[in-house]
């Protein structure tokens, strides 16, 4: 078959071809499907408009009149034949209706130069499958080393991650690289910052069809009239955020930062020339999972790397049919706990590596998670640099059992992807600052970050509760300057009509003026004015003070949490460094407690309560390293609370512990120990 339109042999787009994607012809014009012919796309609404889709399921229908594909596609594989076998007839050589209409021409067909593709569809649900044994093998041995590379239900199900959806974009759209935390390496703590191993994943997606009922699922050999057609897909990932966070729930921040899809949806009809044979499965899969015939498509695929300024090298050549488990087998495992599907969702293949080492299909794979360097252009590489442009490109060749002339390669769409630095870095940076300190200026390492919304919600505050609002502030650490007090616990009844406000600048020597704002209602004597303000003022550094204390016993809790693991435990038995860091740790916490001045008895109990928290720790830590190789279930924890007691009176003096046993901290002692036999049990 022939189209009227002249296609190059080069073109991704023959008139075998048609795929089907959605354009705007003008930025200010609504986008709407088209397909692709050669270097036009053909604008299918105009084609309906003109009722040349005269079908019986076509005509009369809406579905080309839409910003998106998901009507067309939720009709199902008989509406794709027909609007298939029309639009195919409609651009042939014989056929006059368009090719002898200028009118018509000229307005159905747009040079493809000219227009903007969008993503096809609203994906609503996106999931994402780690279907190619050999970029499962490869990443288990990268991730966990040799002995164990693939877990045994790898080779019983397809192992799948769900991804999100909002942030798939079309090729061409500039991908940010991504910050995050970072794994620690030795000694240190987890380090934040721009990705440092930013990588493509070479994959194709399957767009679903009609889909299924919530409660209901798709049976394996029904599953092709549920795929509409693949998209080429690069799933982006940062190996390092990805390396740090995903156990035990899998990927998420290391790979939700973007996922773009090649604006050409090639349907399962264009690629049925060149379907093939799955791979053998071994074992065998479950029933549910075993199909009549297991297909998959010989179509070659290529990735590219442009450095900014330089030439593009192709860095790996992989090709569809190396995927083990496939796509009708994806959706029906993905449907069998009566999970729906809708049209539009999208189904990633994951990374496609073949056998050798020229085909695998990410750069954790072909540079050995950094260790193997490439050669692009001369210069060595490991992961991607910001200005690379990375294009990925899948044909199906001719083969010589089809009788295809030698215009008729099927060529699927490029994807073209550029990476830039990322242009929010600042406001990120201002937001994460508070969070998270990189560095404390004596250059030692940060306390981990502080959580204050937990601690101030604590019961332990009821006591310091000041009735304060803050004004403006969202966020809990909000550095708002301004304290808004009014007088409830000064015996002043709130109802007054319309309060006046004055700003009273607070000195402070390490910090600039901080206005405090005070409420003067109906009582104006100069007296009352005073009290008021000593009281505004006492309240608000009460508060400052109790804040930094907060931030203190929310380290604490976390501290305790992480004693309470076992990994902390084995940590401490047997390493002194760190012992050495725990108790280093313990001791700034100490140290940050002494700093808060405690003229207010409120602030004194509270920094001795969590003062008190802080030493039974220390005892904690002490108590277990004094345990050598004991485990923890099979600690006497009588006799060690019994010797912290014994030292604590000793060390500090026996009044304080008569005084309260909370207070020299053996009821979190108890707590602690409560919580680790349970932990154990
Ligand atoms: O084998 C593992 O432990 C983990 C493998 C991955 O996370 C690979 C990956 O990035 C998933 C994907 O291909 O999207
Ligand atoms: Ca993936
Ligand atoms: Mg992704």
């Amino acid at each position: 078959m022939k189209s009227f339109i002249q296609v190059s042999p080069e073109s991704h787009f023959p008139i075998q071809n048609l795929p089907y994607g959605v354009f705007k012809p003008d930025p200010d014009l609504q986008p709407r499907p088209a397909v692709a012919i050669g270097d036009y796309v053909l604008d299918l609404s105009v084609l309906a408009d003109a009722g040349l889709f005269n079908g019986p399921l076509l005509s009369g229908s809406d579905c080309f009149n839409q910003p998106t594909l998901n009507k067309f596609m939720g009709m199902g594989r008989p509406a794709w034949k027909e609007a298939r076998a029309t639009i195919q007839k409609l651009l042939s050589e014989d056929e006059p209706t368009l090719r002898d209409n200028t009118n018509l021409r000229e307005r159905s067909l747009v040079p493809m130069s000219k227009v903007e593709m969008l993503v096809p569809m609203t994906i609503g649900d996106y999931t994402d499958f780690f279907s190619s044994m050999h970029h499962a093998k490869n990443c288990g041995v990268i991730f966990r080393g040799p002995q164990n590379p693939i877990n045994l239900n790898w080779y019983y199900l397809p192992i799948a991650y769900h991804g999100r959806a909002s942030s798939v974009v079309i090729s061409g759209t500039d991908i940010v690289r991504p910050r995050g935390q970072c794994p620690p390496s030795g000694d240190s703590l987890p380090s934040f910052g721009p990705s440092k191993k930013l990588d493509f994943e070479l994959e194709m997606a399957a767009v679903v069809g009609p889909g299924n009922k919530l409660g209901t699922c798709i049976d394996i050999n029904n599953a092709t009239d549920h795929i509409f057609g693949l998209v080429l897909m690069n799933d982006w990932s940062a190996r390092d955020i990805q390396g740090w966070e995903y156990v035990p729930l899998g990927p998420f921040l290391g790979k939700s930062f973007g996922t773009t899809i090649s604006p050409w949806i090639v349907t399962l009809d264009a690629l049925e020339p060149f379907a093939c044979d799955a791979p053998k499965q071994d074992p065998p899969p479950l029933p549910y999972l075993a199909e009549k015939t297991s297909k998959n498509y010989d179509l070659q695929l290529e990735v590219q790397i442009k450095p900014s300024g330089q030439e593009p090298c192709v860095v790996t050549k992989s090709n569809f049919k190396h995927l083990y488990w496939t796509v009708t087998q994806q959706i029906a495992h993905h449907t069998i706990n009566g999970c729906n599907l809708r049209p539009g969702d999208l189904f990633g293949t994951g990374t496609i590596s073949g056998p050798e080492p020229e085909s695998l299909g990410c750069l954790l794979e072909l540079t050995w998670n950094g260790q193997k360097p490439l050669s692009l252009n001369g210069k060595s590489r490991t992961f991607l640099e910001d200005g690379d442009e990375v294009t990925f490109t899948g044909v199906c060749k001719v083969c010589h059992h089809h009788s295809l002339g030698p215009n008729e390669n099927l060529r699927l769409a490029i994807n073209l992807t550029v990476v830039k630095e990322m242009v929010t870095m600042l406001d990120l940076e201002h937001a994460l600052g508070r969070y998270y300190l990189p560095h404390s200026k004596d250059g030692q390492p940060p306390l981990l970050p502080l959580s204050l919304s937990s601690s101030l919600s604590h019961p332990l505050f009821g006591s310091v509760n000041m009735k304060s609002r803050r004004r403006g502030s969202l966020s809990v650490s909000s550095t708002s300057t301004t304290v808004t007090y009014t007088f409830r616990n000064d015996n002043f009844t709130p109802t007054f009509p319309s309060p006046s406000f004055k700003e009273i600048p607070i000195k402070s020597p390490d910090r600039p003026p901080t206005p405090i704002t005070v409420h003067f209602h109906d009582d104006h004597r100069p007296s009352t004015a005073a009290a008021r303000i000593q009281a505004a003022y006492r309240s608000y550094v009460v508060r400052r003070l109790v804040k930094k204390i907060a931030a203190v016993k929310s380290e604490v809790d976390r501290m305790e949490r992480v004693i309470q693991r076992q990994e902390t435990v084995d940590a401490l038995r047997s390493s002194d460094r760190e012992k050495l860091k725990m108790n280093e740790l313990l001791m700034r916490l100490l140290l940050e407690l002494d700093s808060v001045p405690g003229f207010d008895p409120a602030v004194r109990e509270l920094r001795r309560s969590v003062s008190h928290r802080i030493v039974a720790l220390q005892e904690v830590v002490d108590g277990i390293c004094r345990s050598g190789g004991f485990r923890m279930d099979a600690w006497d924890w009588d006799d060690v609370i019994g010797d912290m007691e014994e030292r604590v009176c000793r060390e500090r003096g026996g009044e304080e512990l008569e005084s309260s046993n909370q207070r020299l901290g053996v009821r979190a002692i108890l707590r602690f120990t409560a919580g680790a036999s349970n932990l154990c049990t």
